[in-house]
C-alpha cells in the first residue's frame, strides 16, 4: 500500500477557502497513492479556539465535498483529517460541536467518521467547546485485507483505547495531530509504542507552521509494526511517500506473538 501523508503548514494569516483549496490541490498531486492523510483541524485551526464556531460544517460540508472530489479523481482512499464538526443536534453536554475525523472513499463516498474521544484542553479548547466523541470506528483498507483504526491527536496519550482498536480488528492505526513543537519528543514516542506494544502500522500527520501563537511539530511518520520508522519528516511543510508492505504485519504477529500473551 502506498500512503502519502501530506504535513501540511498553515498560519493565522490565510483565509478556510484558500487553505481548503490549498489542501485540495495537495491530495489531487498524491495519484498513484492508495491512502492519503491530511492533519487534525488543518481548516478551522488546532489551537485558534476562537474561530471554531465560524468554520463549524456539517458532515457534508465543503471541507468533504472538495476532498471526495480530490479521492475520486485519484482514485484514492482519503483521510481528510479533522473538521469542526456542527452537530445536528446537542449532545449529552449541550454542545453542538465536534472534533471530527472523516475518510473518502476512493469513489467519493464519506466511509469513516470518528469523533475524537479525548478532548484536549483541561478545561478550555475541546472539553469546554465540544462534545466527546464514545465510539471505536475503522474503515477496511480497499483490495488489501487489512483495517486501519481512526483516532485523533491528544487520543494518542490514551493506551487503552488503540488495545480496543486491536480487538475491533484493527492492524493499522491512522493518527491526524496538531501536536506543537515543545512536546514532539512525546508525540515521537508515544507513536512508536502504539506501534510497538500492538504489533500495528501506524500512520500519523502531523500539522506545520505557527498558528494561534503555537509552533506546531511536524514529525509525521510512518511507522512498521515492529516501531521502525520508515519516514520521518521534518518540522516544514512536507509530504511523505511510502511505500508499506502490510503482509509484514501478520509475519510478525505470527513469529513474535506477544498479543496472544495478553491476561484480560
Ligand atoms: O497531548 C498533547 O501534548 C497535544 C494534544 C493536542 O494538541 C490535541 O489533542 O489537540
Amino acid at each position: 500500500m502506498k500512503v502519502a501523508v501530506i504535513q501540511l503548514a498553515y498560519d493565522d494569516a490565510e483565509p478556510l477557502a484558500t487553505r481548503r483549496e490549498r489542501a485540495a490541490d495537495l491530495v489531487r498531486a498524491q495519484r498513484g497513492h492508495d491512502l492519503v492523510i491530511l492533519p487534525e483541524l488543518w481548516g478551522p485551526t488546532g489551537f485558534d479556539y476562537s474561530r471554531w464556531e465560524a468554520s463549524a460544517e456539517p458532515l457534508d460540508g465543503p471541507t468533504i465535498a472538495a476532498l471526495s472530489a480530490a479521492a475520486t479523481e485519484i482514485e484514492a482512499l482519503v483521510h481528510c483529517g479533522s473538521i469542526v464538526e456542527r452537530l445536528t443536534e446537542p449532545g449529552v453536554e449541550g454542545r453542538t460541536l465536534c472534533n471530527t475525523s472523516l475518510v473518502a472513499s476512493p469513489t467519493g463516498e464519506l466511509v469513516a467518521v470518528y469523533r475524537k474521544i479525548h478532548r484536549f484542553g483541561f478545561g478550555a479548547g475541546e472539553p469546554k467547546l465540544m462534545e466527546a466523541g464514545d465510539q471505536i470506528v475503522t474503515v477496511g483498507l480497499p483490495t488489501t485485507g487489512h483495517t486501519a483504526a481512526l483516532s485523533t491527536c491528544y487520543d494518542l496519550r490514551f493506551p487503552e483505547l488503540y488495545r480496543r482498536q486491536v480487538d475491533a480488528g484493527a492492524d493499522v492505526f491512522l493518527i491526524p495531530a496538531a501536536w506543537p513543537m515543545p512536546r514532539v519528543e512525546h508525540w515521537r514516542v508515544l507513536a512508536r509504542a502504539r506501534a510497538i506494544e500492538n504489533q500495528c502500522v501506524v500512520i500519523t500527520c502531523n500539522t506545520a507552521g505557527t498558528h494561534g501563537g503555537y509552533q506546531m511539530g511536524g514529525a509525521s511518520a510512518v511507522i512498521s509494526a515492529k516501531g521502525e520508522v520508515l519516514a520521518e519528516a521534518g518540522p516544514a511543510q512536507e509530504v511523505l511517500s511510502v511505500d508499506i508492505d502490510l503482509g509484514e504485519i501478520g509475519q510478525w504477529r505470527a513469529n513474535f506473538p506477544v498479543l496472544a500473551d495478553r491476561r484480560l
